[in-house]
């Protein structure tokens, strides 16, 4: 399971919500993508019947319409349909807990452990324009600053005024300090003049915000790499943690969001926002199976406190209706 770290001197908080607690919003927030597999699967689960071909290319239909793709569809439905050859499973509700099973199995990566051990530990937010990778900056410093840790922002996203003010406005908000530069400085020298002063101040966690869109997708890439070496100039190992921010909206172009920004920097983590407002949650499922990278966080709304921890079980009883 994920490991959030606290402060050693800071007592347990409340900020990792009970399991119960946990489920309960995963359910209430998941809805959407619940309500879309019942349209489907409702069908194939509630009445109890023969799990034949017919269930299978049912059961298929209803998968593809919560976003998970054909592949993973095809690697959650073959031990099963070799299970059900050989006499198992031939109930539905039998086959509606092994289909679970198996979901969990493609969900159940371990994430890094958050904030990462280095201090200043040096994380960089990455993803393209609108994905929520601001926002779920701020959520990210809430929750650490809520767990004891001292927070810096680095706005390194000079691309876009926009970018900086917002920053900026939530640094405000929460009092987190914010290291930005003006519109259109080097993006590595705001990383570099950021992580000198996480230092210097004695600052536990960086957070750093970076531009989504340039002129090109190669400029974009090669300035990921550059402040990546930057980074690693100022403070000893950083990056420590790159966290790839995918909106749950997009549907399958997340797919190739996640090869772009792997040819730029190993991506360690994902955080995928905007699961409460869509019926494509099933994505997670499709990017955990094809890249094998694990998920620390989902967003669940648009509060400071709508950022949970990713948790594959409660995610699994919340979709499967
Ligand atoms: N419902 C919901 N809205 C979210 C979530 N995460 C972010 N948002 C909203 O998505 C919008 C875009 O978020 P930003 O944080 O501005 O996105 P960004 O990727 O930083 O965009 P740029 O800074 O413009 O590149 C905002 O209106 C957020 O409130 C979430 O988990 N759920």
């Amino acid at each position: 399971m994920f490991k959030w770290l606290r402060k050693k001197d800071k007592k347990e908080t409340a900020e990792v919500p009970e399991e119960k607690k946990l489920l309960g919003k995963f359910k209430e927030r998941l809805s959407r993508t619940r309500e879309k597999l019942k349209e489907g699967l409702g069908e194939v689960f509630v009445i109890e019947r023969n799990v034949d071909e017919k269930f299978f290319e049912e059961l298929e239909e209803a998968l593809i319409t919560a976003d998970i793709n054909i592949d993973t569809i095809k690697r959650l439905l073959t031990p099963l349909r070799i299970r059900v050859s050989q006499g198992e499973l031939l109930k539905t509700s039998e086959f509606k807990e092994a289909l679970k099973a198996e979901m969990l199995k493609i969900l159940s990566l371990e994430p890094p452990a958050f904030p990462p051990e280095a201090r200043p530990a040096a994380i960089f937010v990455v993803g393209v324009n609108g994905v929520g990778k601001t926002t779920s900056i701020a959520k990210l410093g809430y929750r650490l600053k809520k767990s004891g840790f001292s927070v810096l922002f680095i706005a390194a996203d000079t691309f876009r005024a926009a970018a900086i003010e917002q920053l900026e406005n939530w640094g405000k908000r929460m009092e987190i300090p914010v290291i930005k530069q003006k519109l259109g400085a080097d993006p590595a020298s705001v990383v570099f003049e950021g992580l000198k002063a996480a230092t210097s101040r004695q600052i536990d966690v960086a957070l750093i915000d970076t531009a989504g869109r340039l002129h090109t997708k190669y400029n974009l890439m090669e300035e990921l790499k550059k402040m990546a070496r930057v980074a690693g100039k100022a403070v000893e190992g950083a990056p420590h943690q790159n966290i790839l921010v995918i909106d749950a909206t997009t549907g399958q172009n997340a797919v190739s969001q996640v090869k772009w920004f792997k040819e730029a920097l190993p991506i360690h983590t994902l955080i995928v926002t905007k699961m409460d407002g869509t019926a494509k949650g099933g994505i997670v499922l499709t990017l955990t199976h094809l890249f094998k990278i694990p998920i620390s966080f989902i967003g669940l709304g648009e509060k400071l406190e709508d950022l949970e921890p990713f948790d594959p079980k409660a995610f699994v009883e919340a979709i499967i209706p």
